[in-house]
Order: C-alpha cells, then structure tokens, then sequence
C-alpha cells in the first residue's frame, strides 16, 4: 500500500494535542501490525510480551519495534517487557481507533461486493455505512444488508451518516471524479483501489492499494534471489530479509 502524502498528521498544526508524537511514516506503516499481533496474543492469554516476541509475531526486526514504540514513549519494563493492553490502548489511542470510524465504498463491481462483505473491518473499528455506484441497475441491491444509493447521494449521505473515510473501487476512469464527490462532501481520507494517481487538495489525505504493484516487487525480489544463487558460491537471501524489505 502506498500513501500519496499531502498536509500534515492530523493533531501537528496550530492547537493540536501537544502530547500527540510526531511518527515517522514507516512507524505508522507497522503500528496496525504490532497491534495485530498484540490482539492475537492478547487471545491467547498474554498479559506481557517482550520486544522479541512481539517482533516476532509482527515480523519486524525488534530494534526496530523498540525504536518504533519509544516514538510513543512506551519503552516496556526490563526482565518484564510490554504490558499487552496497554500497548493496544496506546496504539489505538494514536491511530485514532478508540473511535469508530465511517467508510463508505464507492464501486460495487466484483472488487466492490467483496470488500463490501469483509467482517474485518467492522472488527477493527471500521464500519462501512454506505455503498454508492453510478448504475442505475445496482441501485437498490442490497449488498450485506446495505442498499447500493447513487453516487449523486454521496453529498447528502455522507454528512447524514458522518463518513469519514471513501473507499473507491471504481474503473481508473472514474476515480478522479469520484474522488472530487467524496471531497465536496467532506471526506478528507480515501483508499484508493483504482490504479490511478488521485489530484487532491491538501488537507486530504489518500492511500493506494494495488496488488500488482505488490507483485512486481516480490517479482524484484525473486529475480534478485535468483541472480544472487547465480553468483559464484551461490549466496541467497534470508527468508525474514526478505519479509522486511517486501513490507517496509
Ligand atoms: N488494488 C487492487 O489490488 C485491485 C484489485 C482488483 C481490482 N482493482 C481495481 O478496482 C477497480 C474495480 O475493479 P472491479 O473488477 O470491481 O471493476 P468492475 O467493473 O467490476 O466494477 C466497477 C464498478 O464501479 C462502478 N462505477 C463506474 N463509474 C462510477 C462512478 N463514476 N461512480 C460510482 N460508481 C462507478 C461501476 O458501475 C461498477 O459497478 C478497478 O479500478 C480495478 O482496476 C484493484
């Protein structure tokens, strides 16, 4: 996923919470994985974890996940390490989860209709709310217990229901213009399946998922190992190596 970056984090300008860090993007980037990990082992029953393990189950060095959280000014305790729940609460605290936040989906064509009945997001704070498409024939349908309204709605709708997060799964083709509805309507962040670059003013922010782009890195990679066992006395890559710089 990558982030077409525009003004700053929230809570940084004038009168903003001053106990609010200043994260690095790559921080950012991993919090939602430490978080993932510290849930799953929250379930099995852990009340403390130490930067190893929770490297581990994230999959990040733990250098690295220890500079990561000393940006939140939790350090764990020596011999002890982090306490489980508090480290949920503080990064939820900071990716601003403590909240529920509305998503609307725009695009009910195949990607559409399987993002629309994704459980995940409703378990990690998101609720889609509204579904919204420019054809008059899926307007009406009801997708997940949701009616499919015309984009000409988005406007009135997103302010009914609060929406604070677009979600476009249109063609590239439309992406620009759907993107300026969602903006004229308030919205200030979107996650932009479409492969296209979004024009956007600067107080929104937008963030891009494209598996091919995914693809073509791991491509990167396979063409890199290959070359590197090529090399004389056959030298390969390390499989945790491999992770970090995919995901990083
Ligand atoms: N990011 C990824 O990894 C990834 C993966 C698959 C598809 N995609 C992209 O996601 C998008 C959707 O793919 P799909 O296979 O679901 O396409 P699709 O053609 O099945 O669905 C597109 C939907 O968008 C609607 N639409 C078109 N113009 C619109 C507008 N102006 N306002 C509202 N709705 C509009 C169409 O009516 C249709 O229902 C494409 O841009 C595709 O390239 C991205």
């Amino acid at each position: 996923m990558s982030q077409q970056r525009h003004g700053s984090t929230p809570g940084h300008g004038a009168g903003a919470v001053p106990a609010f860090p200043d994260l690095p993007e790559a921080t950012i980037a991993r919090l939602p994985e430490y978080l993932r990990a510290l849930h799953n082992l929250g379930e099995t029953g852990a009340d403390t974890v130490s930067s190893e393990g929770l490297a581990a189950a994230a999959g990040v060095n733990s250098a690295k996940l220890r500079k990561d959280l000393s940006h939140l000014g939790s350090y764990g305790t020596r011999g002890v390490g982090y306490d489980v729940t508090l480290l949920i609460e503080q990064i939820e605290y900071v990716l601003g989860l403590d909240q529920r936040r509305a998503v609307c989906l725009v695009g009910l064509g195949n990607l559409g209709h399987a993002l629309a009945g994704y459980d995940g997001f409703a378990s990690r704070g998101f609720k889609i709310v509204a579904l919204f498409d420019a054809d008059e024939s899926k307007v009406g349908e009801i997708i997940h217990g949701l009616p499919v309204r015309h984009i000409s709605d988005l406007g009135r709708v997103a302010v009914e229901e609060k929406i604070a997060i677009g979600v476009i799964a249109t063609p590239a083709g439309a992406a620009q213009a759907v993107a300026d509805v969602l903006v004229d309507a308030g919205v200030t962040s979107i996650l932009n399946f479409a492969p296209c670059v979004l024009s956007v003013p600067s107080n929104v922010d937008v963030r891009k998922v494209d598996l091919a782009i995914e693809l073509q890195i791991l491509s990167f990679h396979e063409h890199r190992k290959a070359s590197l066992t090529a090399l004389p006395g056959g030298r390969s890559a390390t499989t945790a190596g491999d992770q970090e710089a995919v995901g990083s």
